[in-house]
């Protein structure tokens, strides 16, 4: 690990640039060469030789679904076929990720393979970060991010195009948006083209959803739907191998099958998914420490963390070759399953379990709680490996378990708080909820909970109206209504500073770090920073240390269990309580 204080200095935009190819690349002759080198592999991708096809079904259909296999080329490639056919003369092409590390990632590489600057013709837009400049004709960003742009263009009107992509994750924000889409292209039929993209998706309901839509499939003929070319899906296979009976515990699991990837297979970076960032964090130091035990001719092996609650600058050290002479294993939650290309990885390790959000409509608690994936996601963990080679994927569970895991994962909507999209909705002017057109309605007493705690928060009037003081300011903000309602209230009371950062505390992954087998010892460093005024102030003063001098002491593990090594954890929250507060 390097300086860290250097690294929390360096900017995202410093950072991709350094990681998608460094300042070599400020210098148009050496990415048009970079851009020419990549031309040969891009033809050779399986939605190469359905281009040509592929645009005459956007241009005759305004929704189109397009289904394909992992690594067929679709988030990549589609975004500049789009380009090329002149959509972007009419508005920007919009491709949504669900997750902001792959809406960096992704527009890093197009903008590569296109030979731009990152942040002009190609950029990003994920919360807190705007890496788009007015000459961005492609521009990834999140869901989120796209239904928040919503609230200012409601129909949408800069963008020409606009891709979901992976939709099968069914995330809340994608489904607000297919819903938003689909009353917006009621009025923008002529001009707005939507497309509905992924690997592992349940076309059908989204066909009957749009009435009709023509759906096409990139591979394959099990599906009853147009074959655009019976193309290879994945470039190169990839070997999939099962456990023979279910493992007791899938840590030791993990651990096991990585070391004995890194003695007895060849060459090739490993990618594991776990939970959360803790266990990421545990992982890491029992890998380190098991490491050092491997004879001195074992090549080293080196952990790398990946999840969602770390700065896209740290984020961007997933994707960084391993050093010479030693083989890298990146440790990641979910945030990997999708679209994502880690260059040099071969091995893809999975656990068959994610984090997923819980909501008790009775009690208002949402909670996130370890459960098995679905079908789908495997299908797109396995498909992380086999991108640039041959790979091999080992699922740490039996092939019955995963025949009767469940197919898609259940849609977020239908299992999490709704609060923040309800005021969204609200502010959009779609004041009938309950009757709004979602693909999959949510449970009514999600909505009527949300409703409530709206109204309580001052955000409802008593017509259900949205309130202007409070409810449109809460709108804007880009924090859930409670977190809003805190910060509006706060900056009456003079204290905003301190409000945000318990927010910022609050909304990332747990700040103390208690390794499994020093709980007591992890206990006693964390009682240094507890306050008796509670634990929101004691939340606001490790979070002052961190941010003060004692940053790189903080940083070390084992000293504080306050954050794992490279892993700060707070997420930014930046934002200001708006006009009047
Ligand atoms: N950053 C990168 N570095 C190297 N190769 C890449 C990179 N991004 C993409 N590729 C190559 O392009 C191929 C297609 O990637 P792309 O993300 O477009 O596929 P996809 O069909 O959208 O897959 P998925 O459904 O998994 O998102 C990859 O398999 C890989 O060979």
């Amino acid at each position: 690990m390097g300086n860290i204080q250097e690294e929390r200095t360096s900017s995202p935009k410093q950072t991709l640039k350094r990681k998608y190819r460094g300042s070599e690349f400020d210098d148009p002759m050496k990415r048009l060469t970079r851009k020419l080198s990549l031309i040969p592999s891009r033809k050779e991708l399986p939605i190469a030789s359905a281009r040509d096809k592929l645009l005459q079904e956007v241009r005759d259909n305004s929704v189109l679904i397009v289904v394909g296999e992992t690594g067929s080329g679709k988030t990549t490639q589609l975004p500049q076929y789009l380009h090329e056919d002149g959509y972007c003369s009419k508005g920007v092409i919009a491709v949504t990720q669900p997750r902001r590390v792959a809406a960096t990632a992704v527009a890093g590489r197009v903008a590569e393979e296109m030979g731009v600057q990152l942040g002009e013709e190609v950029g990003y837009s994920i919360r807190f970060e705007d890496e788009t400049s007015p000459n961005t004709d492609i521009k990834f960003l999140t869901d989120g991010m796209l239904l928040r742009e919503a609230l200012l263009d409601p129909l949408l009107r800069r963008y020409s195009v606009v891709v979901l992509d992976e939709a099968h994750e069914r995330t809340l924000h994608t489904d607000v948006l297919i819903g938003l889409l689909k009353g917006i292209h009621k009025s923008r039929q002529e001009d707005l083209r939507i497309i509905i993209m992924s690997a592992t998706l349940d076309f059908g309901k989204f066909q009957a959803f749009f009435q009709g839509a023509k759906a096409v499939y990139i591979q394959g003929r099990q599906y009853p739907v147009q074959v655009i070319d019976p193309l290879q899906g994945r470039q190169y296979p990839t070997q999939l191998m099962y456990t023979s009976e279910s493992m007791e515990d899938y840590i030791d699991a993990v651990l096991r099958t990585t070391f004995q990837i890194h003695l007895e297979e060849e060459a090739g970076d490993i990618l594991v998914f776990l939970t959360g960032q803790e266990e990421i964090l545990d992982m890491e130091r029992l890998i380190c420490e098991r490491v050092k035990n491997l004879p001195k001719e074992v090549d080293d092996l080196i952990p790398v963390p990946l999840y969602s609650a770390m700065p896209t600058e740290l984020q961007a050290k997933a994707f960084e070759p391993a050093p010479k002479g030693a083989r890298k294993v990146v440790l990641a939650t979910n945030v990997a399953e999708t679209s994502l290309t880690i260059t040099g990885l071969r091995y893809v390790v999975d656990t068959g379990l994610a984090k997923a959000r819980g909501y008790n409509a009775r009690t208002g608690i949402e909670s996130l709680l370890i459960s098995e994936i679905s079908k789908a996601q495997a299908r797109q963990r396995l498909g992380r490996a086999g991108r640039e080679g041959p790979g091999k994927c080992f699922r740490l569970y039996t092939e019955l378990k995963y025949e009767e895991l469940k197919s898609a994962p259940v849609p977020e909507i239908q299992r999490c708080r709704l609060a923040t999209v309800v005021l969204q909705l609200k502010a959009l002017g779609i004041d009938n909820i309950l009757n709004f057109d979602f693909l999959d309605p949510p449970p009514q007493a999600a909505l009527i909970k949300s409703l409530e705690m709206l109204y309580a928060l001052g955000a409802l009037d008593d017509e259900g109206k949205l309130t202007k003081d409070i409810g449109l300011r809460l709108a804007r903000l880009p924090l859930d209504p409670q977190g809003g309602r805190v910060v509006l209230s706060a900056a009456a009371a003079g204290c905003t500073q301190e409000a945000v950062m318990a927010l910022s505390v609050l909304g990332s992954d747990p700040l103390f770090y208690t390794p499994r087998e020093k709980q007591a010892e992890a206990a006693a460093a964390h009682a240094r920073f507890t306050s008796s005024d509670g634990d929101h102030v004691s939340l606001v003063k490790v979070l002052r240390e961190y941010l003060g001098k004692s940053l790189v002491r903080l940083a070390r593990p084992n000293q504080n269990f306050v954050l794992g090594e490279g892993a700060p954890i707070i997420s930014p929250c930046s934002c200001s309580p708006g006009p009047g507060a």
